[in-house]
């Protein structure tokens, strides 16, 4: 039976960085398939993984939700039979629902000879409080679903805003296993109990992976949707928003545009591109650094991108609000730019990075 591990997170949240983790230091010897779903047509982050011995399928399929039951199955499927892998690890876009992808692993798993194992979601410690307010619609979804939730980035907070953050997350979200330790100070075994939830009582993963009659793959309503467990769940917990149907995203799969609930495609915009463009490091510093600005570039939420420098160089650079690194590396096969937001502003990125 292939085991599948679904890595959820919002953009730039350490979903690559932690899997990368998971297949160091706890999957070790496994012979695993990494399935993305990149919000966006051009995949960056290949390159470790790759090189680890992993095999990577993309499905740059644009929003996760409405592509995601037909096309999903397929590819689990083609999987399974093409490498009968011991593990399957899926990294959905950053804007997908964790309750969607879960679906449609619950209603394929007999069908595909799989087994949904965790559901995990990675969350910029520093970006909580933030995120929920702004995009709670697609945020709050990552963190209501999962078994368990890796914050990043706790190594550069305090402890009055690590306790706020885990508060936070606690009222979407109270029984889900929070790791708060940075991950660099855990060895492998800690990571796979938490992981796994071995130290859980109950079939807590079960539950907030969500159960779902297992009679086809493709069809999705709203037995599929995952928000029928949800519903329950939560009675009596006091959360201020309910959760119905409306909220569980597969209203969006019937009617788009719902009043007060946006498809991902409507809400962030991608923009990528292929380049044979060469930069001076300052000038990708500076770049990364006007990527603030909100006036010209409209609100950027990521920006990544693999690029030769004029020297001849390569460079990869990744940018979350507040934060970005560039860093050397081997030469790709072209250079690759892809910066994500909401209101973004093409033609000024573009006129910048002179492509
Ligand atoms: N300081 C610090 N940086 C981190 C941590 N986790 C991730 N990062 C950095 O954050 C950036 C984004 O990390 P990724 O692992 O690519 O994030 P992702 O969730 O896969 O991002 P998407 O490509 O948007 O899906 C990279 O520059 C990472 O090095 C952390 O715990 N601490």
């Amino acid at each position: 039976m292939t085991k599948v591990d679904i890595i959820s997170g919002f953009l730039g949240a350490g979903k690559t960085t932690f899997i990368k983790r998971l297949v160091t230091d706890v999957f070790q010897g496994e012979k695993i398939v990494l399935i993305e779903n990149e919000f966006g047509e051009i995949g960056i982050d290949g390159g470790f993984l790759k090189d680890a011995g992993i095999e990577i399928t993309e499905m740059n399929s644009g929003c996760i939700c409405c592509t995601l039951v037909g096309d999903f199955s397929e590819a689990l499927k083609k999987v399974v039979d093409q490498y009968h892998p011991d593990r399957i690890i899926i990294e959905p876009s950053g804007v997908g629902k964790l309750s969607d992808v879960a679906g449609a692993v619950r209603n394929v798993e007999e069908h595909c000879g799989i087994e949904l194992n965790s559901c995990i979601t990675v969350a910029d410690g520093k970006k909580v409080k933030i995120y929920l307010k702004n995009f709670g619609e697609f945020y709050s979804n990552q963190i209501e679903h999962a078994a368990t939730i890796v914050l990043s980035r706790t190594q550069s907070m305090t402890d009055s805003k690590l306790k706020e953050a885990v508060a936070l997350i606690r009222e979407e979200n109270p029984d889900a296993a929070i790791i708060t330790t940075p991950w660099d100070q855990l060895d492998g075994e800690v990571i796979r109990n938490a992981v796994e939830q071995t130290s859980k009582p109950t079939d807590l993963l079960n539950e907030a992976c969500l159960h779902h009659d297992h009679d086809g793959c493709c069809h999705h309503d709203h037995e599929d949707c995952g928000c029928h467990e949800h519903h329950h769940d939560h009675e009596g917990h006091g959360h201020e928003h309910h959760h119905d149907h409306e909220d569980c995203g597969c209203h969006e799969h019937h009617h788009h545009d719902h009043e007060g609930h946006h498809h991902a495609d409507d809400v962030f915009t991608s923009w990528g591109t292929e380049t044979v463009e060469k930069y001076d490091r300052s000038e990708i510093e500076q770049f990364l650094d006007s990527l603030a600005d909100e006036e010209t570039y409209g609100t950027i939420l990521r920006a990544k991108g693999i690029v030769e420098g004029t020297d001849g160089s390569w460079m990869e650079f990744d940018y979350v609000p507040g934060e970005y690194e560039i860093r050397d590396t081997k030469a790709d096969y072209t250079g690759k730019i892809c910066v994500i937001g909401t209101d973004i502003h093409t033609d000024n990125i573009q006129q910048t990075l002179h492509v």
